[in-house]
């Protein structure tokens, strides 16, 4: 369970969170929506104990995230925006190393590595240089190497960025499977349809601030929509913005 209580992230002058509570119960998948800069990977950082809240509380699986940001990580993965990996080390190497940093055994380590691997295609790539694999192929590796302790809680930042049609299919699987295991997912995205498909709630996000929450049905409910693109577009008021810019563009053309 991650429960956020008042999180507020100031930068300088400018505050990216503002006042966020939500909760994402066990066996629970969480969608956090919201346009570009409105505070979602800030969230998400706090979360995984990556970056400090200015002021509020994180709780996951009842650990504090700010007195122990050490065994927050222990018990949760997190794949960040832009992967973050070795560049000089091939992907075999790589899983060997996260796996000794997170005291995995080594035949489970073998068992996960090689799964996981064969399930997003990417074992004719396990000996070559990260650094010189497709942006696709290095977020599967990050994905791979955020799920191999089995973590109790994920947290995803558009980590379905560069995913071909097929490993996109088998994220999404892997989601319900950890859903059944009772993991608390939270992730964000841009891809409306996905959001759509697998959340069991959506937060949407706007200037930093939590301005609605709830299923699909119930976000389609309040804002008077049809699709959860119009409810995006409505309540972050960028639905008239959308079409005058389309006037704009058509007199331009
Ligand atoms: N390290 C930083 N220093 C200063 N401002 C920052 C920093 N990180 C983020 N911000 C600002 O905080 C706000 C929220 O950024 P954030 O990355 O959380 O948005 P986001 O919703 O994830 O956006 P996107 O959809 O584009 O990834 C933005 O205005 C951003 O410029």
């Amino acid at each position: 369970m991650i429960e956020v209580e008042r999180l507020t992230k100031r930068y300088g002058g400018a505050i990216a969170v503002n006042d966020i509570t939500f909760t994402v119960n066990d066996g629970e998948i969480y969608g956090l929506l919201g346009p570009n800069g409105s505070g979602k990977s800030t969230t998400l950082k706090i979360i995984a104990g990556i970056i400090k809240p200015t002021s509020g509380r994180v709780i996951v699986e009842g650990i504090d995230v700010l007195k122990d940001p050490m065994a927050v990580k222990r018990i949760s993965g997190y794949v960040p925006e832009t992967p973050v990996l070795y560049e000089s080390l091939t992907p075999t190497e790589f899983f060997s190393f996260v796996g000794s940093v997170r005291g995995i055994e080594e035949d489970v380590l073998e068992d996960r590595v090689r799964r996981l691997v064969e399930a997003f295609g990417i074992e004719k790539y396990m000996n070559q240089l990260i650094g010189t694999l497709s942006f696709g192929t290095r977020q599967k590796i990050s994905l791979i190497s955020a799920l191999l302790h089995d973590p109790k809680v994920l947290i995803l930042d558009e980590a379905m960025n560069g995913l071909d049609p097929k490993s996109a299919r088998v994220f999404r699987e892997l989601l319900m499977e950890f859903k059944a295991e009772s993991k608390s997912i939270i992730f964000s995205t841009h891809v409306l349809a996905l959001a759509e498909l697998v959340c069991d709630r959506i937060g949407l996000i706007h200037n930093g601030k939590l301005i609605a929450e709830g299923t699909v049905e119930e976000l389609k409910e309040l804002a008077k929509e049809e699709s959860l693109e119009d409810v995006f577009l409505k309540l972050t008021e960028a639905k008239d913005e959308v079409a005058i810019l389309v006037n704009v563009l058509k007199e331009a053309l």
